[in-house]
């Protein structure tokens, strides 16, 4: 029973194509895509694919952009199944004010951080960093509560605001150092930090929190950019959506054999 996982984000969507929709299942193929270049998933990548009979995503980049996808899902003959964040799923339990409100990207990030601990048999506190065009920092407690999170502008937006808001922001990339001499160095290097800086906070409030050091993991497109610059170290897991996706998927298809 082979399985579609697809991730959009506001930059760029992710998929992989599993052998089956359960947690541990063999990865088949996988790809990513700008959003300006989705509309040719059909004709393009997925043309030569065995047909998923179980989709599941998660789309934060807007209604237009997630039908899109869906247009290009024709092709198959699969339910398209979008991920809510809700109150408590897989293992984990949501501590969002309205917890439909959170990110689906985030809620399914910390559903296969949490499973990927329980599959090793770690009960422990843990902070999922997603690096893409925003940036979360979220804290789990070791019973699996999300307790809470942070958002803060990614690298490009960053750069962008700086940019537009001054009159002598205008230079190519530069290299992270810590006491940085000219404008390029000193703009990657503060963007950086900034990340760097605001994930130790959440370390130290967790760990506070929960009297037990965090299990820290780090997922998105320009998570190898800054995990180096970290304070303590991260596992660097680019498959977490997908974990958490498979882990979603799991849950469903044995609600949906239990109910049939
Ligand atoms: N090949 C690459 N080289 C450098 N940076 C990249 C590359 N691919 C992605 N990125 C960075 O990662 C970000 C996108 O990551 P991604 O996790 O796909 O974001 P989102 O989920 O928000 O679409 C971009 O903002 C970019 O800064
Ligand atoms: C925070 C996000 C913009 C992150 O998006 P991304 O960087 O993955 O494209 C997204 O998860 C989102 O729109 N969240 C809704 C608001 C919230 O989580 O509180
Ligand atoms: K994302």
């Amino acid at each position: 029973m082979t399985f579609l996982a697809i991730d959009i984000g506001n930059t760029r969507l992710k998929w992989a194509m599993y052998s089956e929709p359960s947690w541990g299942a063999r990865l088949l193929a996988q790809g990513v895509e700008f959003l300006d270049h989705i509309d040719r998933l059909a004709d393009h990548h997925w043309a030569g694919l065995p047909a998923p009979q179980v989709m599941v995503g998660c789309a934060v980049a807007g209604d237009a952009v997630r039908r899109r996808v869906d247009e290009q899902l024709e092709i198959w003959d699969v339910e398209p199944y979008w991920v809510h964040s809700c109150a408590q799923a897989a293992g984990l339990v949501n501590g969002y004010d309205h917890p439909g409100r959170l990110g689906a990207d985030r809620w399914v990030a910390m559903i296969g951080a949490r499973n990927r601990l329980l599959a090793v048999g770690e009960e422990k506190p843990i902070i999922v960093v997603m690096v893409g065009t925003a940036v979360t920092v979220e804290a789990i407690d070791a019973s699996g509560n999300f307790l809470g999170g942070l958002i803060l502008p990614g690298h490009g937006i960053m750069l962008r605001a700086l940019e537009s808001g001054t009159a002598g922001l205008h230079v190519p990339t530069g290299e992270v150092k810590l006491f940085p001499t000219n404008t390029s160095d000193a703009l990657t290097s503060g963007g950086t930090f900034a990340i760097a800086g605001a994930v130790e906070r959440m370390v130290q409030h967790l760990q506070a929190h929960c009297g037990q050091a965090p299990v820290c993991i780090m997922t998105g497109g320009a998570g190898w950019k800054v995990a180096p610059s970290m304070v303590r170290p991260f596992d660097l897991v680019e498959s977490l959506i997908f974990d958490g996706l498979l882990a979603v998927a799991q849950e469903r298809v044995e609600r949906l054999r239990q109910a049939a």
